[in-house]
């Protein structure tokens, strides 16, 4: 496991939690692979695909420019990148786009995702890519293209002439060519919704975009058609311009698969220099989700309520009894004063990626205020094989009580965008400076996708309830898209962060001073 927390922790979540309980959704435009959200012949896991390509084929890796840099949203306009696929895939990408997730990495997540919801093989996501803040060269191959056009291209990509024709006939398994902008190869009536398709399995990652090419049965507008009379067969100049020897090592369904998970990834870990990428996102066995701590009951306790994530992909659902956290209190001690520092949770609800299933055991209990939190560890009680101890790799997971975000006592109104952000401070930090960095999108006039701003806030000190004090101050985000904002909230170097402002009510509620039972 990663230590957490890590950096990766947000696109991890995206790339795994796809569906069921906690999905962030982010597949839910191009699952199933055949989705058409954006209208007939309109194939999304396809345009999520081109997107990623055509925001990379513009590399230069021998000056170490452009590659996957999110740059193609300033480029949609350039003839190279035709059609209203790329825009679309942009604009669904744009509420996953935050300060932990940029959509250079979300374009090559989405590969990830809409292959995998194609049946392909799983490509590995390495994070780490910043976005470009302006246009970068054009040099997208184009059907016109010769074949030594091509190769150097393709060369410029960082590809050799065999991994151009693989990624290509990878490309081109999924979609096909539309009439509405290429009507010179798509001639009226040849495609269903304005749709020529590659092969014959327009919804399914598969190798038949070569066995068909191989075999003559094709009906790949870029091999076959009226492209032929007007030099645009790319496909046809491309596979055959080795003499067909990769596409007949395509031909074998295994060697498909393991060359396109190759080749996708080199497209999209081909990155601007001076980008360092992780290590390819895994998931972890044991994750905390979601924890939060509250001050409530007059000011008695601590409420902590969250969730911990138990990988369970090989195992039976029933395969866990229980999880208990096992905590230390404020001064690091594992003693509390009036009950063990521990607690268990039993039940699990269900979620599920492509390639994972997970346990969220929701988390809610109260800790007196007199004894606080500072970290814990998690045992897994496997119903068989015993239980084990999950320590985050020996350095415990910490939570720290000195500052929070007070979630019912800070709201959102969505109408005007204006936040109330209240936190709470233990009083040993009042000295400290309390303040909120809010980070919010703001829309751009010249791309699909909003600026990523933020703004630092000084919270100004309110009520005193017992050992806290609360802090509190307003902002107001214009631009419409105040609920995809994140808020931190720190004290000296301490912090609660990387909090969902969609999370956070409607309305600040007061605060209950009675204690009750
Ligand atoms: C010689 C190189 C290439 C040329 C000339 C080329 C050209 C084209 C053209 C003209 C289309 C039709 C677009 C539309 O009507 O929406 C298309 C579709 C597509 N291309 Fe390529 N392509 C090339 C390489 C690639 C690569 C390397 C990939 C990704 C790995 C790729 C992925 C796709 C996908 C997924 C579609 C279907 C899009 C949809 O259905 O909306 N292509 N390509």
């Amino acid at each position: 496991d990663p230590t957490w927390p890590s950096n990766i922790d947000e696109l991890e979540e995206i790339m795994f939690q796809v569906t069921s309980f906690r999905s962030r959704k982010f597949s839910a435009t191009v699952s199933p692979c055949g989705s058409e959200v954006s209208g007939p012949g309109r194939q999304n896991a396809a345009e999520w695909l081109r997107t990623a390509f055509h925001d990379m084929a513009t590399a230069d890796t021998s000056s170490g420019t452009g590659g996957l840099d999110a740059s193609i949203q300033y480029e949609l306009n350039s003839g190279e990148n035709a059609g209203p696929g790329l825009r679309t895939t942009l604009e669904f990408m744009v509420p996953f786009l935050s300060k932990r997730s940029s959509m250079s990495d979300l374009i090559a997540l989405g590969v990830y995702t809409s292959v995998r919801s194609c049946g392909g093989p799983a490509v590995a996501i390495r994070a780490g890519r910043k976005d470009s803040m302006k246009k970068g060269k054009t040099g997208v191959p184009q059907p016109q293209d010769s074949v030594p056009t091509f190769q150097q291209r393709f060369e410029r990509m960082g590809f050799t002439h065999e991994e151009a024709i693989q990624v290509t006939a990878c490309g081109h398994t999924l979609g096909g060519v539309h009439r509405a902008e290429f009507a010179d190869i798509v001639p009226r009536g040849s495609a269903t919704n304005g749709l020529a398709a590659l092969d014959s399995s327009t919804a399914v990652f598969d190798n038949r975009v070569v066995t068909e090419y191989l075999n003559g049965t094709t009906k790949n507008p870029l091999v076959v058609g009226p492209a032929v009379r007007i030099n645009k067969q790319s496909d046809f100049k491309l596979f055959n311009s080795d003499s067909n020897r990769t596409m007949e090592r395509l031909a074998d369904k295994n060697e498909f698969r393991q060359a396109c998970k190759t080749v996708l990834q080199k497209m999209i870990d081909t990155v601007p220099a001076g980008i360092e990428l992780t290590s390819p996102i895994m998931p972890y066995k044991v994750k905390p989700v979601n924890l939060q701590l509250t001050l409530e009951n007059g000011g008695s306790n601590l409420l902590l309520t969250g969730f911990i994530r138990v990988q369970t992909t090989s195992l039976p659902d029933d395969s866990i009894d229980s999880i208990t956290i096992i905590y230390k209190n404020r001064e690091g001690r594992s003693a509390c004063s009036s009950r063990p520092c521990s607690i268990t949770a039993t039940t699990h609800r269900q979620s599920r990626g492509y390639d994972n299933i997970f346990a969220f055991f929701p988390i809610k209990a109260r800790i007196p205020v007199s004894s606080g939190i500072s970290s814990f560890v998690v045992t897994v009680n496997y119903a068989k094989g015993g239980p084990k101890l999950y320590d985050n790799n020996g350095k415990e997971y910490r939570l720290r009580d000195a500052v929070f975000l007070q979630k019912p006592q800070s709201c959102l109104q969505g109408s005007s965008g204006k936040l109330t952000v209240v936190a709470a401070v233990r009083n040993d930090r009042l000295s400290e400076s309390t303040r909120a960095t809010i980070s919010y999108k703001a829309p751009q006039s010249d791309s699909p996708i909003p600026a990523l701003r933020s703004v630092t806030i000084d919270l100004v000190k309110g009520n005193r309830v017992g050992q806290y004090t609360f802090f509190s101050g307003e902002y107001t985000i214009k631009g419409g898209l105040a609920d995809e904002s994140h808020v931190d909230v720190s004290n000296g170097d301490m912090s609660d962060s990387f909090k969902r402002v969609n999370e956070i009510g409607g309305t600040c509620a007061p605060f209950a001073r009675s204690s009750s039972p």
